[in-house]
């Protein structure tokens, strides 16, 4: 079937299903293949949840022509979110980097929500399968689209271009992370300009933070990127603390009180403001959007127990990430003792030892109340200036034995180490 009669169907059903467990009235499902199981052997039972077409690549399993055959159902779901995504003519924002992908979109989505019908992607559905259920759940009335783009690999957000079709961007940051897949530093340097690239190519409109040395380089190569930061800053706004929550003010003198903790995520806030305010939105409005801003989701939370302060960061984890949120907790001007439980940071390749070396010392030579390292990659350089665990079981374990109050304590690790659990023994 050719894309545009496919698309003609996608106009006609309710959305797009994957999951035969959580189909939706009228929707079109995708049979995707998992690790686990193969979404072709559930086509059959999706049709008789509900679902009006189902959009198959194994044609055993086609009974009638509810079944849609196709070579390969997840290049189709992607062709057709493309095609989908040509339909729009308005800001396409591509959003990818190391960190704060994810804190940025959400900020931003706060600022363009004040002014523009705007779709944007769901927590974190970043990757070749996120993307496309993003752009397919977009509304033709949409205004602004927020795209984040994940990578762990070479030529990814190339190919998430291709199918979200950007006409602006930017990169967060580029950091340590997920160096397994990309294989070095540079070649994720490399990785994230792909977004450049594409938009170079397309004339499309690129922010730059002037502040990151690594992508004021990379702007050499453009015609005019719009600039925010140090130098000719487009957002104009100045840092005035981080106590712990970020206070800035803006051009006009306005002073902000955010509850956003971390001296990192002001730059988020300057992208964010830098992109809005492009977009024309008014000043006063992007203010209020990012005042009322509070972060969830394990990321740069503040969490009050009955007995400690945490700093629940346990998103995920990576030498970059971890540098900042230690730094980070170091400069909090704080009555009470701190303390920091970090866990192992996976997907970090040949660098994974020297970089959990690294940050183990960087934390002890902090000399906070406690520190606690949780994993198999951090225990191996145990040593007696802190406390080494290889799971957050024992961690779980040894706090039910000594317990601490009072504290001021950062839990990050990766995502696998699902390290938020320890809230409940703090
Ligand atoms: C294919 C699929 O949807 N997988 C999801 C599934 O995982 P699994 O591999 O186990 O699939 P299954 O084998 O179980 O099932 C295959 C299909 O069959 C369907 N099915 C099964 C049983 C049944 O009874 N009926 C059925 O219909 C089933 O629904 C499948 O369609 O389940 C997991 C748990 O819920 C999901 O996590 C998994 O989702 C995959 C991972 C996925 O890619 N989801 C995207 C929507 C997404 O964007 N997910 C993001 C994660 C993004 C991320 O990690 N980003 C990285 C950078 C990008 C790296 C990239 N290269 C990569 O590898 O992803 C980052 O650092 O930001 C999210 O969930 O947050
Ligand atoms: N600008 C930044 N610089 C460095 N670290 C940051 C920055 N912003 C956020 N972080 C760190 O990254 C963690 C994850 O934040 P966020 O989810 O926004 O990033 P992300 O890039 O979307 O990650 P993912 O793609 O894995 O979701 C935060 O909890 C924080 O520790
Ligand atoms: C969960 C995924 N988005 C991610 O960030 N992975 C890294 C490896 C982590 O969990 O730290």
């Amino acid at each position: 079937m050719k894309i545009e009669d496919l698309y003609s169907i996608y106009l006609e059903v309710s959305e797009i299903c994957t999951d035969s467990r959580n189909i939706k009235e009228n929707c079109l499902f995708f049979a995707l293949k998992g690790g686990n199981f193969d979404g072709n052997k559930y086509a059959e039972g999706a049709l008789e949840k509900g679902a009006k077409y189902v959009v198959v690549d194994d044609s055993t399993v086609v009974k009638s022509d509810k079944f849609i055959l196709v070579d390969d159902a997840l290049t189709t779901l992607q062709q057709l979110a493309a095609h989908h995504r040509e339909q729009f003519d308005i800001p396409v924002i591509a959003i990818t980097g190391s960190n704060g992908k994810t804190t940025t979109k959400e900020i931003l989505v706060k600022i363009c929500e004040t002014t523009f019908k705007t779709h944007a992607t769901k927590g974190n559905f970043n990757n070749h399968i996120g993307v496309p259920l993003t752009l397919l759940s977009m509304p033709l009335d949409t205004e602004v689209a927020l795209i984040e783009m994940g990578d762990n690999h070479v030529g990814e957000v190339a190919e998430l271009c291709k199918i979200g079709k950007p006409n602006q961007g930017f990169v967060t940051n580029i950091g340590m992370d997920h160096i397994e897949g990309f294989g070095s530093f540079e070649l994720n340097v490399r990785a994230k300009s792909e977004v450049f690239d594409y938009l170079i190519k397309h004339d499309g409109v690129i922010y730059i933070n002037s502040n990151d040395d690594i992508l004021n380089n990379m702007s050499k190569r453009m015609k005019s990127p719009i600039y925010y930061g140090n130098e000719y800053d487009f957002a104009n706004l100045e840092f005035v603390e981080v106590n712990p929550f970020i206070v800035y003010k803006d051009r006009q003198g306005d002073v902000i009180s955010t509850n956003l903790f971390g001296a990192y995520n002001f730059e988020n806030i300057l992208t964010s403001f830098c992109v809005g305010k492009n977009l024309g939105i008014d000043q006063d409005k992007m203010n209020r959007a990012i005042a009322a801003y509070i972060p969830s989701n394990n990321r740069s939370e503040i969490f009050k127990t009955e007995n400690n302060t945490l700093i629940l960061d346990a998103y995920n984890a990576n030498p970059s990430s971890m540098e900042v949120a230690i730094e980070n907790l170091t400069k909090i001007d704080s009555s009470s003792p701190k303390g920091c439980i970090l866990g192992d940071m996976f997907e970090l390749g040949s660098i994974s030892e020297e970089e959990h070396l690294r940050i183990s010392k960087l934390a002890i030579d902090q000399n906070y109340d406690h520190c606690i390292f949780v994993g198999d990659r951090f225990k191996f350089f145990e040593n007696d200036q802190a406390f080494f665990f290889s799971n957050k079981e024992e961690v779980i374990a040894y706090l039910s034995e000594h317990s601490i109050n009072s504290e001021l304590i950062l839990i990050k690790g990766s995502r696998s180490m699902g390290l938020e659990i320890l809230k409940n023994s703090l």
